[in-house]
Protein backbone atom coordinates (compact mmCIF):
# COMPACT_ATOMS: atom_id res chain seq x y z
CA UNK A 1 0.00 0.00 0.00
CA UNK A 2 1.11 3.85 -0.75
CA UNK A 3 2.25 5.27 2.67
CA UNK A 4 1.75 1.79 4.26
CA UNK A 5 4.41 2.43 6.98
CA UNK A 6 2.50 5.72 8.11
CA UNK A 7 -0.87 3.52 8.01
CA UNK A 8 0.95 1.14 10.39
CA UNK A 9 2.34 3.14 12.62
CA UNK A 10 -1.42 4.94 12.87
CA UNK A 11 -2.97 1.67 13.01
CA UNK A 12 -1.06 0.78 16.01
CA UNK A 13 -1.67 3.73 17.83
CA UNK A 14 -5.13 2.53 17.64
CA UNK A 15 -5.08 -0.63 18.73
CA UNK A 16 -2.87 0.38 21.21
CA UNK A 17 -5.98 2.85 22.56
CA UNK A 18 -8.25 0.23 21.69
CA UNK A 19 -6.75 -2.60 23.92
CA UNK A 20 -6.13 -0.35 26.92
CA UNK A 21 -8.62 -1.64 29.83
CA UNK A 22 -9.92 1.61 30.16
CA UNK A 23 -10.37 4.08 27.67
CA UNK A 24 -10.00 7.85 29.45
CA UNK A 25 -8.82 11.04 28.05
CA UNK A 26 -5.11 10.36 29.00
CA UNK A 27 -5.20 6.92 26.47
CA UNK A 28 -7.07 9.04 23.45
CA UNK A 29 -4.42 11.70 24.17
CA UNK A 30 -1.54 9.31 23.96
CA UNK A 31 -2.87 7.86 20.85
CA UNK A 32 -3.25 11.10 19.24
CA UNK A 33 0.32 12.21 20.42
CA UNK A 34 0.99 8.77 18.44
CA UNK A 35 -0.73 9.79 15.69
CA UNK A 36 1.00 13.55 15.57
CA UNK A 37 4.24 12.33 15.47
CA UNK A 38 3.41 9.62 12.91
CA UNK A 39 1.98 12.47 10.32
CA UNK A 40 4.56 15.23 11.05
CA UNK A 41 7.73 12.47 10.28
CA UNK A 42 4.88 12.14 6.55
CA UNK A 43 5.94 16.01 6.27
CA UNK A 44 2.11 16.99 7.19
CA UNK A 45 1.98 20.54 8.27
CA UNK A 46 1.74 20.80 11.99
CA UNK A 47 -1.17 23.80 11.62
CA UNK A 48 -3.32 20.14 9.96
CA UNK A 49 -1.62 17.73 12.52
CA UNK A 50 -2.69 20.55 15.63
CA UNK A 51 -6.60 20.92 14.22
CA UNK A 52 -6.79 16.82 13.73
CA UNK A 53 -6.11 16.51 17.39
CA UNK A 54 -8.17 19.19 18.57
CA UNK A 55 -11.30 18.35 16.52
CA UNK A 56 -10.90 14.71 17.78
CA UNK A 57 -10.83 15.69 21.45
CA UNK A 58 -13.50 18.00 20.61
CA UNK A 59 -15.99 15.04 19.06
CA UNK A 60 -14.96 12.63 22.06
CA UNK A 61 -16.48 14.36 24.87
CA UNK A 62 -15.92 11.93 27.69
CA UNK A 63 -17.49 13.47 30.84
CA UNK A 64 -20.88 13.76 28.02
CA UNK A 65 -20.70 10.42 26.71
CA UNK A 66 -23.50 8.01 27.83
CA UNK A 67 -23.05 4.76 29.68
CA UNK A 68 -22.94 1.48 27.10
CA UNK A 69 -21.38 3.42 24.29
CA UNK A 70 -18.76 1.88 22.49
CA UNK A 71 -15.93 4.39 23.11
CA UNK A 72 -13.51 2.43 21.29
CA UNK A 73 -15.65 2.65 17.83
CA UNK A 74 -16.37 6.51 18.20
CA UNK A 75 -12.98 7.44 18.69
CA UNK A 76 -11.69 4.94 15.67
CA UNK A 77 -14.83 6.39 13.58
CA UNK A 78 -13.84 10.06 14.90
CA UNK A 79 -9.92 9.66 13.68
CA UNK A 80 -11.19 8.13 10.29
CA UNK A 81 -13.23 11.18 9.93
CA UNK A 82 -10.84 13.72 10.69
CA UNK A 83 -8.10 11.93 8.51
CA UNK A 84 -10.19 12.30 5.56
CA UNK A 85 -11.12 15.54 6.68
CA UNK A 86 -7.63 16.34 6.15
CA UNK A 87 -7.63 14.77 2.59
CA UNK A 88 -10.46 16.71 1.22
CA UNK A 89 -10.21 19.99 -0.83
CA UNK A 90 -13.77 20.77 -0.56
CA UNK A 91 -14.38 20.81 -4.23
CA UNK A 92 -15.30 18.54 -6.59
CA UNK A 93 -13.49 17.99 -9.75
CA UNK A 94 -14.71 19.07 -13.43
CA UNK A 95 -17.07 16.60 -14.62
CA UNK A 96 -16.28 15.28 -18.39
CA UNK A 97 -19.17 15.11 -20.93
CA UNK A 98 -19.27 12.04 -21.94
CA UNK A 99 -20.41 12.54 -26.77
CA UNK A 100 -18.74 16.28 -26.33
CA UNK A 101 -14.80 16.99 -26.88
CA UNK A 102 -13.40 17.71 -23.16
CA UNK A 103 -9.77 19.18 -24.06
CA UNK A 104 -7.54 18.82 -20.95
CA UNK A 105 -4.28 20.39 -20.29
CA UNK A 106 -1.65 19.09 -18.31
CA UNK A 107 0.40 21.37 -16.74
CA UNK A 108 3.49 21.22 -14.09
CA UNK A 109 6.96 21.37 -13.82
CA UNK A 110 9.76 19.41 -15.44
CA UNK A 111 10.12 16.08 -14.33
CA UNK A 112 7.16 15.75 -12.34
CA UNK A 113 5.73 12.63 -13.97
CA UNK A 114 3.28 15.12 -16.52
CA UNK A 115 3.49 13.63 -19.73
CA UNK A 116 3.48 9.75 -17.84
CA UNK A 117 0.73 10.99 -16.43
CA UNK A 118 -1.14 12.26 -19.43
CA UNK A 119 -0.83 8.73 -20.83
CA UNK A 120 -1.90 7.18 -17.65
CA UNK A 121 -5.10 9.64 -17.55
CA UNK A 122 -5.72 8.47 -21.59
CA UNK A 123 -5.03 4.92 -21.30
CA UNK A 124 -7.23 4.95 -17.59
CA UNK A 125 -9.93 6.31 -19.62
CA UNK A 126 -9.87 5.00 -22.98
CA UNK A 127 -10.62 1.48 -20.67
CA UNK A 128 -13.84 2.67 -19.67
CA UNK A 129 -14.78 3.59 -23.59
CA UNK A 130 -14.10 6.99 -23.76
CA UNK A 131 -12.48 7.98 -27.06
CA UNK A 132 -9.44 9.46 -26.41
CA UNK A 133 -6.37 11.01 -27.75
CA UNK A 134 -3.14 12.97 -26.57
CA UNK A 135 -1.31 16.19 -28.31
CA UNK A 136 2.32 16.75 -27.48
CA UNK A 137 2.49 20.61 -27.28
CA UNK A 138 5.65 20.24 -24.97
CA UNK A 139 8.44 21.69 -27.80
CA UNK A 140 11.11 23.08 -24.63
CA UNK A 141 12.04 19.13 -23.71
CA UNK A 142 13.84 17.59 -26.07
CA UNK A 143 12.39 13.96 -26.02
CA UNK A 144 8.91 14.87 -24.93
CA UNK A 145 7.29 14.10 -28.57
CA UNK A 146 9.25 11.02 -28.76
CA UNK A 147 8.23 9.30 -25.45
CA UNK A 148 4.85 10.42 -25.64
CA UNK A 149 4.87 8.72 -29.17
CA UNK A 150 6.03 5.24 -27.69
CA UNK A 151 3.79 5.18 -24.50
CA UNK A 152 1.16 6.39 -26.75
CA UNK A 153 1.98 3.36 -29.30
CA UNK A 154 2.14 1.00 -26.31
CA UNK A 155 -1.17 2.10 -25.06
CA UNK A 156 -2.57 2.53 -28.41
CA UNK A 157 -3.92 6.14 -28.31
CA UNK A 158 -4.07 8.02 -31.17
CA UNK A 159 -1.83 11.36 -30.80
CA UNK A 160 -0.57 14.49 -32.45
CA UNK A 161 2.75 16.27 -32.48
CA UNK A 162 6.16 17.31 -34.54
CA UNK A 163 9.85 16.84 -34.59
CA UNK A 164 10.27 20.05 -35.89
CA UNK A 165 7.33 22.71 -35.22
CA UNK A 166 8.99 24.86 -32.15
CA UNK A 167 5.79 26.95 -31.73
CA UNK A 168 3.94 25.19 -28.69
CA UNK A 169 0.32 26.94 -28.97
CA UNK A 170 -0.03 26.46 -32.72
CA UNK A 171 0.82 22.92 -31.78
CA UNK A 172 -1.31 22.44 -29.66
CA UNK A 173 -4.28 24.87 -31.64
CA UNK A 174 -3.72 22.12 -34.47
CA UNK A 175 -3.68 18.76 -32.71
CA UNK A 176 -6.81 19.60 -30.53
CA UNK A 177 -8.66 20.83 -33.83
CA UNK A 178 -7.75 17.71 -35.53
CA UNK A 179 -9.02 15.32 -32.85
CA UNK A 180 -12.26 17.41 -32.34
CA UNK A 181 -12.94 17.02 -36.30
CA UNK A 182 -12.54 13.33 -35.29
CA UNK A 183 -15.25 13.74 -32.80
CA UNK A 184 -12.43 12.89 -29.73
CA UNK A 185 -14.29 12.77 -26.66
CA UNK A 186 -10.74 13.32 -24.72
CA UNK A 187 -7.68 15.49 -25.87
CA UNK A 188 -5.76 15.74 -23.72
CA UNK A 189 -2.69 18.54 -24.02
CA UNK A 190 0.61 17.87 -22.50
CA UNK A 191 2.41 21.00 -22.14
CA UNK A 192 6.14 22.03 -21.69
CA UNK A 193 7.35 22.53 -17.85
CA UNK A 194 10.63 24.03 -16.57
CA UNK A 195 12.47 22.93 -13.64
CA UNK A 196 11.43 25.62 -11.28
CA UNK A 197 8.49 28.14 -11.11
CA UNK A 198 9.67 30.85 -13.85
CA UNK A 199 7.87 33.68 -15.69
CA UNK A 200 8.43 32.20 -19.59
CA UNK A 201 6.50 28.77 -18.29
CA UNK A 202 3.74 30.43 -16.63
CA UNK A 203 3.07 32.76 -19.70
CA UNK A 204 3.36 29.86 -22.26
CA UNK A 205 0.73 28.04 -19.86
CA UNK A 206 -1.57 31.40 -20.23
CA UNK A 207 -1.18 31.83 -23.17
CA UNK A 208 -1.65 28.00 -23.94
CA UNK A 209 -4.65 28.06 -22.09
CA UNK A 210 -6.36 31.11 -24.09
CA UNK A 211 -5.66 29.24 -27.44
CA UNK A 212 -7.39 25.77 -26.77
CA UNK A 213 -9.45 26.86 -24.24
CA UNK A 214 -9.66 24.00 -22.07
CA UNK A 215 -12.51 22.21 -19.93
CA UNK A 216 -9.76 21.44 -17.22
CA UNK A 217 -6.36 22.01 -16.26
CA UNK A 218 -5.18 19.25 -14.05
CA UNK A 219 -1.39 20.24 -12.29
CA UNK A 220 0.63 17.34 -12.03
CA UNK A 221 2.88 17.44 -9.17
CA UNK A 222 5.59 15.07 -7.32
CA UNK A 223 5.01 14.28 -3.86
CA UNK A 224 8.61 13.78 -2.71
CA UNK A 225 8.27 17.50 -2.05
CA UNK A 226 5.70 16.84 0.72
CA UNK A 227 4.50 19.84 1.81
CA UNK A 228 6.21 22.57 -0.22
CA UNK A 229 3.60 21.41 -2.76
CA UNK A 230 1.08 24.06 -0.79
CA UNK A 231 3.32 27.05 -2.05
CA UNK A 232 3.88 24.83 -5.71
CA UNK A 233 -0.28 24.51 -5.95
CA UNK A 234 -0.76 28.05 -5.32
CA UNK A 235 1.33 29.41 -7.41
CA UNK A 236 0.10 27.61 -10.50
CA UNK A 237 -3.34 27.89 -9.41
CA UNK A 238 -3.04 31.97 -9.71
CA UNK A 239 -1.62 31.60 -12.75
CA UNK A 240 -4.35 29.09 -14.82
CA UNK A 241 -7.35 27.90 -13.44
CA UNK A 242 -6.24 24.27 -12.40
CA UNK A 243 -9.45 22.58 -11.52
CA UNK A 244 -7.64 19.48 -10.25
CA UNK A 245 -4.23 17.82 -9.25
CA UNK A 246 -2.47 14.60 -9.89
CA UNK A 247 -0.08 13.72 -7.37
CA UNK A 248 2.56 11.43 -8.98
CA UNK A 249 5.71 9.14 -7.48
CA UNK A 250 3.65 7.98 -3.78
CA UNK A 251 4.94 4.67 -4.37
CA UNK A 252 8.41 5.79 -2.62
CA UNK A 253 8.58 8.68 -0.69
CA UNK A 254 7.34 8.94 3.03
CA UNK A 255 6.67 12.45 2.48
CA UNK A 256 3.71 11.59 0.33
CA UNK A 257 1.09 12.30 3.51
CA UNK A 258 2.38 16.03 3.44
CA UNK A 259 1.91 16.37 0.03
CA UNK A 260 -1.68 15.39 -0.46
CA UNK A 261 -2.85 17.23 2.74
CA UNK A 262 -1.00 19.90 1.37
CA UNK A 263 -2.36 20.24 -2.00
CA UNK A 264 -5.96 19.48 -0.41
CA UNK A 265 -5.63 22.47 1.58
CA UNK A 266 -5.19 25.02 -1.08
CA UNK A 267 -8.75 23.71 -2.08
CA UNK A 268 -8.06 21.91 -5.52
CA UNK A 269 -8.89 18.52 -5.51
CA UNK A 270 -6.82 15.26 -6.22
CA UNK A 271 -8.35 12.74 -8.63
CA UNK A 272 -5.55 10.53 -9.46
CA UNK A 273 -2.27 9.59 -7.60
CA UNK A 274 1.01 7.79 -9.83
CA UNK A 275 2.04 5.12 -7.69
CA UNK A 276 4.68 3.71 -10.05
CA UNK A 277 6.33 4.00 -13.65
CA UNK A 278 4.22 1.64 -15.39
CA UNK A 279 0.71 2.66 -17.05
CA UNK A 280 -1.64 0.76 -14.77
CA UNK A 281 0.23 2.49 -11.83
CA UNK A 282 -2.12 5.13 -11.74
CA UNK A 283 -5.14 4.92 -9.24
CA UNK A 284 -8.64 7.08 -8.75
CA UNK A 285 -7.79 8.62 -5.77
CA UNK A 286 -11.11 9.41 -3.40
CA UNK A 287 -10.41 10.12 0.38
CA UNK A 288 -12.59 7.60 2.47
CA UNK A 289 -11.35 4.71 -0.24
CA UNK A 290 -7.56 6.19 0.52
CA UNK A 291 -7.60 6.21 4.02
CA UNK A 292 -9.85 3.25 4.48
CA UNK A 293 -6.85 1.22 2.31
CA UNK A 294 -4.39 3.00 4.44
CA UNK A 295 -5.19 1.93 7.67
CA UNK A 296 -6.36 -1.82 6.47
CA UNK A 297 -9.66 -1.23 6.23
CA UNK A 298 -10.13 -2.36 3.03
CA UNK A 299 -12.26 -0.76 0.30
CA UNK A 300 -14.96 -2.96 -0.88
CA UNK A 301 -17.02 -0.38 -3.10
CA UNK A 302 -13.75 0.06 -4.78
CA UNK A 303 -13.15 -3.54 -5.53
CA UNK A 304 -16.64 -3.99 -6.73
CA UNK A 305 -16.32 -0.83 -9.33
CA UNK A 306 -12.98 -2.77 -10.32
CA UNK A 307 -14.83 -6.23 -10.89
CA UNK A 308 -17.61 -4.69 -13.08
CA UNK A 309 -15.20 -2.42 -15.21
CA UNK A 310 -12.86 -5.07 -15.94
CA UNK A 311 -13.43 -7.93 -18.46
CA UNK A 312 -12.80 -10.77 -16.60
CA UNK A 313 -14.76 -14.36 -16.81
CA UNK A 314 -17.25 -14.88 -13.83
CA UNK A 315 -17.77 -18.57 -14.77
CA UNK A 316 -14.80 -19.22 -12.13
CA UNK A 317 -16.90 -18.04 -9.34
CA UNK A 318 -19.80 -20.31 -10.50
CA UNK A 319 -17.84 -23.30 -10.72
CA UNK A 320 -16.37 -22.63 -7.26
CA UNK A 321 -19.60 -22.33 -5.51
CA UNK A 322 -20.22 -25.56 -6.64
CA UNK A 323 -17.54 -26.93 -4.64
CA UNK A 324 -15.15 -27.84 -7.58
CA UNK A 325 -11.01 -25.78 -8.16
CA UNK A 326 -9.48 -27.22 -10.98
CA UNK A 327 -5.50 -26.02 -11.70
CA UNK A 328 -7.14 -24.15 -14.52
CA UNK A 329 -9.67 -22.51 -12.38
CA UNK A 330 -6.42 -21.24 -10.60
CA UNK A 331 -4.76 -19.97 -13.04
CA UNK A 332 -8.22 -17.87 -14.63
CA UNK A 333 -8.65 -16.61 -10.35
CA UNK A 334 -4.58 -15.33 -11.18
CA UNK A 335 -5.54 -13.97 -14.86
CA UNK A 336 -8.50 -12.13 -13.45
CA UNK A 337 -6.82 -10.66 -10.73
CA UNK A 338 -4.69 -9.43 -12.72
CA UNK A 339 -7.07 -7.78 -15.21
CA UNK A 340 -8.44 -5.71 -12.15
CA UNK A 341 -4.97 -3.96 -11.41
CA UNK A 342 -1.50 -4.66 -9.95
CA UNK A 343 -1.84 -6.82 -7.62
CA UNK A 344 -0.15 -5.38 -4.38
CA UNK A 345 -3.40 -2.43 -4.91
CA UNK A 346 -5.62 -5.04 -5.26
CA UNK A 347 -5.02 -6.88 -1.97
CA UNK A 348 -5.18 -3.33 -0.20
CA UNK A 349 -8.87 -3.44 -1.46
CA UNK A 350 -9.65 -6.37 1.33
CA UNK A 351 -9.45 -5.39 4.85
CA UNK A 352 -6.71 -6.41 6.77
CA UNK A 353 -5.62 -8.37 3.44
CA UNK A 354 -2.55 -6.26 3.31
CA UNK A 355 -0.75 -7.87 6.61
CA UNK A 356 -0.70 -10.78 4.00
CA UNK A 357 1.96 -8.92 2.04
CA UNK A 358 4.73 -7.45 3.92
CA UNK A 359 5.52 -3.87 3.51
CA UNK A 360 7.22 -3.60 0.14
CA UNK A 361 6.47 -7.12 -0.69
CA UNK A 362 3.81 -6.63 -3.19
CA UNK A 363 5.76 -6.84 -6.46
CA UNK A 364 6.98 -9.96 -4.56
CA UNK A 365 4.22 -11.29 -4.73
CA UNK A 366 3.28 -10.34 -8.26
CA UNK A 367 6.10 -11.82 -9.42
CA UNK A 368 5.30 -15.54 -7.66
CA UNK A 369 1.82 -15.22 -9.03
CA UNK A 370 3.18 -14.69 -12.64
CA UNK A 371 5.47 -17.80 -12.02
CA UNK A 372 2.94 -19.55 -11.04
CA UNK A 373 1.21 -18.90 -14.20
CA UNK A 374 4.10 -19.94 -16.20
CA UNK A 375 4.03 -22.96 -14.29
CA UNK A 376 0.76 -23.80 -15.24
CA UNK A 377 0.99 -23.14 -18.72
CA UNK A 378 3.37 -26.16 -19.12
CA UNK A 379 0.94 -28.13 -17.64
CA UNK A 380 -1.39 -30.96 -20.20
CA UNK A 381 -5.01 -30.48 -20.37
CA UNK A 382 -5.77 -33.79 -18.10
CA UNK A 383 -3.81 -31.69 -15.63
CA UNK A 384 -5.06 -28.51 -15.69
CA UNK A 385 -8.94 -30.06 -15.43
CA UNK A 386 -8.59 -32.87 -13.13
CA UNK A 387 -9.55 -31.29 -9.70
CA UNK A 388 -7.98 -34.72 -8.30
CA UNK A 389 -4.65 -34.55 -9.98
CA UNK A 390 -1.69 -36.39 -8.72
CA UNK A 391 1.54 -35.40 -10.10
CA UNK A 392 4.50 -37.91 -9.76
CA UNK A 393 7.97 -36.76 -9.31
CA UNK A 394 8.64 -37.43 -12.82
CA UNK A 395 6.02 -35.30 -13.86
CA UNK A 396 6.98 -32.57 -11.28
CA UNK A 397 10.19 -32.54 -12.99
CA UNK A 398 9.18 -32.37 -16.30
CA UNK A 399 6.71 -29.04 -15.52
CA UNK A 400 9.42 -27.34 -13.73
CA UNK A 401 11.90 -27.83 -17.27
CA UNK A 402 9.22 -26.70 -19.16
CA UNK A 403 8.97 -23.58 -16.99
CA UNK A 404 12.29 -22.86 -16.61
CA UNK A 405 11.73 -23.15 -12.68
CA UNK A 406 12.51 -25.76 -9.63
CA UNK A 407 10.91 -28.49 -8.90
CA UNK A 408 10.33 -27.03 -5.53
CA UNK A 409 8.36 -24.36 -7.14
CA UNK A 410 6.25 -26.68 -8.56
CA UNK A 411 5.61 -28.42 -5.39
CA UNK A 412 4.73 -24.64 -3.99
CA UNK A 413 2.20 -24.43 -6.84
CA UNK A 414 0.59 -27.98 -6.30
CA UNK A 415 0.08 -26.95 -2.55
CA UNK A 416 -1.50 -23.89 -2.75
CA UNK A 417 -4.05 -25.22 -4.90
CA UNK A 418 -4.65 -28.68 -2.80
CA UNK A 419 -5.25 -26.13 0.42
CA UNK A 420 -8.18 -24.07 -1.86
CA UNK A 421 -9.12 -26.59 -3.89
CA UNK A 422 -9.77 -28.08 0.02
CA UNK A 423 -11.57 -25.43 1.14
CA UNK A 424 -13.81 -24.72 -2.64
CA UNK A 425 -14.45 -28.42 -2.03
CA UNK A 426 -15.92 -28.05 1.49
CA UNK A 427 -17.82 -24.54 0.62
CA UNK A 428 -19.65 -26.44 -2.30
CA UNK A 429 -21.11 -28.92 0.35
CA UNK A 430 -21.99 -25.67 2.21
CA UNK A 431 -26.21 -25.63 1.10
CA UNK A 432 -27.20 -22.37 0.01
CA UNK A 433 -23.75 -21.01 -0.33
CA UNK A 434 -25.06 -21.17 -4.49
CA UNK A 435 -27.41 -18.98 -3.96
CA UNK A 436 -25.36 -16.37 -2.33
CA UNK A 437 -25.61 -17.07 1.53
CA UNK A 438 -23.31 -15.29 2.96
CA UNK A 439 -24.45 -15.55 6.76
CA UNK A 440 -23.75 -19.07 6.18
CA UNK A 441 -20.43 -18.64 4.53
CA UNK A 442 -19.44 -15.91 7.02
CA UNK A 443 -19.99 -18.66 9.91
CA UNK A 444 -18.38 -21.54 7.83
CA UNK A 445 -15.51 -20.41 6.22
CA UNK A 446 -13.25 -19.23 9.21
CA UNK A 447 -13.21 -22.73 10.36
CA UNK A 448 -11.95 -23.69 6.70
CA UNK A 449 -9.08 -21.44 6.88
CA UNK A 450 -5.48 -22.28 8.33
CA UNK A 451 -5.75 -20.33 11.89
CA UNK A 452 -2.71 -18.27 11.20
CA UNK A 453 -3.96 -16.57 7.53
CA UNK A 454 -7.93 -15.99 9.46
CA UNK A 455 -5.70 -14.54 12.52
CA UNK A 456 -3.53 -11.83 9.61
CA UNK A 457 -6.98 -11.17 7.68
CA UNK A 458 -8.18 -9.21 11.14
CA UNK A 459 -9.83 -12.97 12.53
CA UNK A 460 -13.48 -14.42 12.15
CA UNK A 461 -15.11 -11.15 12.86
CA UNK A 462 -13.47 -9.19 10.38
CA UNK A 463 -14.21 -11.96 7.97
CA UNK A 464 -17.53 -12.21 8.29
CA UNK A 465 -18.23 -8.02 8.26
CA UNK A 466 -15.93 -8.22 4.83
CA UNK A 467 -18.57 -10.70 3.46
CA UNK A 468 -21.49 -8.49 4.88
CA UNK A 469 -20.27 -5.23 3.03
CA UNK A 470 -19.70 -7.93 -0.28
CA UNK A 471 -23.52 -8.97 0.44
CA UNK A 472 -24.85 -5.62 1.40
CA UNK A 473 -23.28 -4.20 -1.86
CA UNK A 474 -24.34 -7.00 -4.48
CA UNK A 475 -27.86 -7.00 -2.91
CA UNK A 476 -27.29 -3.08 -3.96
CA UNK A 477 -27.16 -4.33 -6.84
CA UNK A 478 -23.48 -2.55 -6.94
CA UNK A 479 -22.29 -6.06 -8.46
CA UNK A 480 -23.50 -6.67 -11.70
CA UNK A 481 -23.30 -10.43 -13.52
N1 LIG B 1 8.18 5.88 -9.35
C1 LIG B 1 7.42 6.68 -10.10
N2 LIG B 1 7.98 7.30 -11.15
C2 LIG B 1 7.19 8.11 -11.90
C3 LIG B 1 5.82 8.30 -11.62
N3 LIG B 1 5.33 9.15 -12.54
C4 LIG B 1 6.36 9.46 -13.37
N4 LIG B 1 7.48 8.84 -12.99
C5 LIG B 1 8.83 8.92 -13.58
O1 LIG B 1 9.31 10.26 -13.44
C6 LIG B 1 10.16 10.61 -14.52
C7 LIG B 1 9.73 11.94 -15.13
O2 LIG B 1 8.47 11.75 -15.72
P1 LIG B 1 8.00 12.56 -17.03
O3 LIG B 1 6.63 12.11 -17.33
O4 LIG B 1 9.00 12.46 -18.10
O5 LIG B 1 8.02 14.03 -16.48
P2 LIG B 1 7.43 15.37 -17.10
O6 LIG B 1 6.80 16.11 -15.99
O7 LIG B 1 6.60 15.10 -18.29
O8 LIG B 1 8.69 16.16 -17.54
P3 LIG B 1 8.76 17.28 -18.69
O9 LIG B 1 8.10 16.72 -19.91
O10 LIG B 1 10.21 17.46 -18.88
O11 LIG B 1 8.08 18.48 -18.19
C8 LIG B 1 10.11 9.45 -15.51
O12 LIG B 1 11.23 8.63 -15.30
C9 LIG B 1 8.84 8.68 -15.08
O13 LIG B 1 8.92 7.31 -15.37
C10 LIG B 1 5.26 7.62 -10.47
O14 LIG B 1 4.08 7.74 -10.11
N5 LIG B 1 6.11 6.82 -9.77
Amino acid sequence: MVLGDLGKRINRAIRLMSDATVIDEAVVKEMLNEIAKALLEADVNIKYVAQLKNRVLNRVKFEELAAGVNKRKMIQGAVVDELCALLDSGRDPVPLKKGKPNVIMFVGLQGNGKTTSCVKYAHYHQRKGWKTALVCADTFRAGAFDQLKQNATKARIPFYGSYTETDPVKLAIEGVNRFKLDKFELIIVDTSGRHKQEKALFEEMEQMSEAVNPNDVIFVMDSSIGQAAEDQAKAFRSSVSVGSVIVTKLDGHAKGGGALSAVSGTGSPITFIGIGEHMTDFEPFNTQSFVGRLLGLGDISGLMNMINEADIDKDVYERIAEGHFTLRDMRDQFENIGKLGPLSSVMTMLPHMQNLLPAGKGKEGEERVKQFMVIMDSMTDAELDNPKIQFTTEREMRVARGAGVFPTDVRMLLKQHKEFAGVVEKMGSMKGLKNGNMNMLGKELPKMINPQMLKKMGGAGNLQSMLKQAQQMENSGAFKK
